[in-house]
């Protein structure tokens, strides 16, 4: 029976929201897009990944409410709707109104909103969001390809895109505990305010709001709020803690790793891996003039257990110039589509390791691997774990790391601990 519903926007938020929650030893379930099929063999997590962060509107909202149908179905009585730690959206979207149509179908009447991550420098302070000591506005998301985030402030982020009043239940609020928080909750919800951003900039924090906030219906947050909820629903009773780790299969070494993100962390990454790996840069105009062909030709010709790596990762003037001459979502499409054919490629030719960097890229691969179910395995680091699934009845491992996340060594470190396992 499932305790906790979880929707997730994009494909690595899911396995960091579906890592977090394993952290405490209960099955977490990852399901790759809403099912087809009717829930079986449901676990007390399930977590539903989307690719819906950059979606029109009505639709991020149609699919969201469907994947809300699903949960409810696998017996779900308390939802989470996971987005980006740097609240990646639009003035339009989609964190707003997906959480606004899920309170209408929940019957609720207030939500929070609360995407701090301390373990990868991500606070909120006053309603203000700092990735390590910079508000979010002076970080490298001002760059973002897909959603520049150019305010740091969460409740000016959040208005333009709900109707309901926004709202902030602040640190002070939160260091007095659960109680003084429910307090300033209900307080808020008396004044009619729908929506609630609540400050959090450690651990501690997480746990006193998770704490408060178990009981809604709707939670909406990062992935680390999510991180204490096993544990206070076992203390609840609503959970027995069943340790069931996934384990990791025997699989070749053939390895293909493939960075479609273009975060300042995943820059870093590519340029430590591509010292000492072979690596190929896919240039967008290049892709655009010659077509995937010689980069298939270099992929063919490679030992695929040396793990070569394939990035279209580029600075942001590079990044603007090719958006300026092609258009931004189509450039991405382009790249998307290109890592894609890449991974089948690459499965075709024997890899059965897949690390992916990006979250929209993580999408665009799985779907192209055919995916839809995986195991949660070992954290390579905060929010990034190992997860091993099938793809046409073949067992394979993938990561699928979140743009900014993990150390400038990480590729090596997820081979290291595929390895050690
Ligand atoms: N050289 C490039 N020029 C323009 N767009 C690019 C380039 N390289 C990659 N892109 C596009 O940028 C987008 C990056 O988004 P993606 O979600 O994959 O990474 P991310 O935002 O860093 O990761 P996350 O969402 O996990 O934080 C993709 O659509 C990708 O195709
Ligand atoms: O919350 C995060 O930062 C990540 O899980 C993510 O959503 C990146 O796409």
């Amino acid at each position: 029976m499932t305790v906790l519903g979880c929707i997730a926007d994009d494909f690595t938020g899911a396995t960091d929201l579906a890592g977090l929650l394993a952290r405490s030893g209960v099955r977490v379930s990852l399901r790759m897009g809403i099912p087809d099929e009717a829930p079986s063999d449901t676990a007390p997590f399930e977590v539903i990944a989307l690719k819906c962060r950059t979606a029109p509107v009505a639709d991020a909202v149609a699919e969201c409410r469907r994947a809300l149908d699903w949960l409810k179905q696998a017996g779900a009585e308390r939802f989470f709707w996971k987005y980006c730690s740097t609240f990646d959206s639009t003035a339009e979207g989609n964190i707003g109104p997906v959480a606004e149509a899920l309170m209408a179908d929940l019957d609720a009447k207030q939500t929070m909103y609360c995407p701090a991550f301390p373990e990868n420098g991500r606070a909120i302070f006053m309603g203000n969001l700092f990735v390590g000591e910079q508000p979010l506005a002076e970080s490298p998301m001002k760059d973002h390809p897909l959603t520049p985030m150019r305010d740091s402030n969460l409740m000016r982020l959040l208005a333009p895109q709900v109707s309901g009043p926004v709202g902030l239940a602040n640190r002070l609020t939160v260091a007095r505990g659960a109680d003084a928080l429910r307090e300033r909750l209900s307080e808020l919800e008396g004044a009619g305010v729908a929506h609630v951003v609540i400050d959090a900039v450690a651990d501690d924090d997480l746990y006193t709001i998770a704490a408060a906030c178990r009981d809604m219906p709707l939670m909406t947050g990062g992935s680390a709020v999510a991180m204490p909820l096993p544990d206070l629903y076992v203390r609840d009773g609503v959970l027995s803690a069943d340790a069931e780790k996934a384990v990791r299969p025997d699989l070749p070494e053939k390895t293909i790793i493939l960075s479609g993100s273009c975060s300042a962390m995943t820059r870093a990454q590519v340029s430590a891996y591509s010292v000492n790996a072979p690596s190929y840069r896919l240039d967008a105009f290049d892709l655009e003039k010659r077509g995937i062909g010689p980069v298939l030709t270099w992929l063919s010709k490679q030992d695929l257990s040396k793990a070569p790596l394939i990035y279209a990762t580029a600075e942001p003037d590079q990044v603007r110039k090719a958006q300026e001459a092609f258009g931004g979502p189509q450039v991405g499409a382009m790249i998307e589509d290109a890592l894609a054919e890449l991974a089948q490629a690459a499965f075709s030719s024997g890899a059965r390791r897949f690390v992916v960097a990006g979250g929209e890229t993580s999408g665009a691969v799985t779907q192209a691997l055919g995916v839809t179910r995986l195991d949660i395995g070992q954290e390579i680091a905060p929010g990034v774990p190992w997860t091993y699934t099938e793809s046409e009845g073949e067992k394979i491992a993938l990561t699928l790391k979140s743009g900014n996340f993990g150390k400038e060594e990480f590729f090596a470190d997820a081979l290291a601990v595929l390895e050690d396992q």
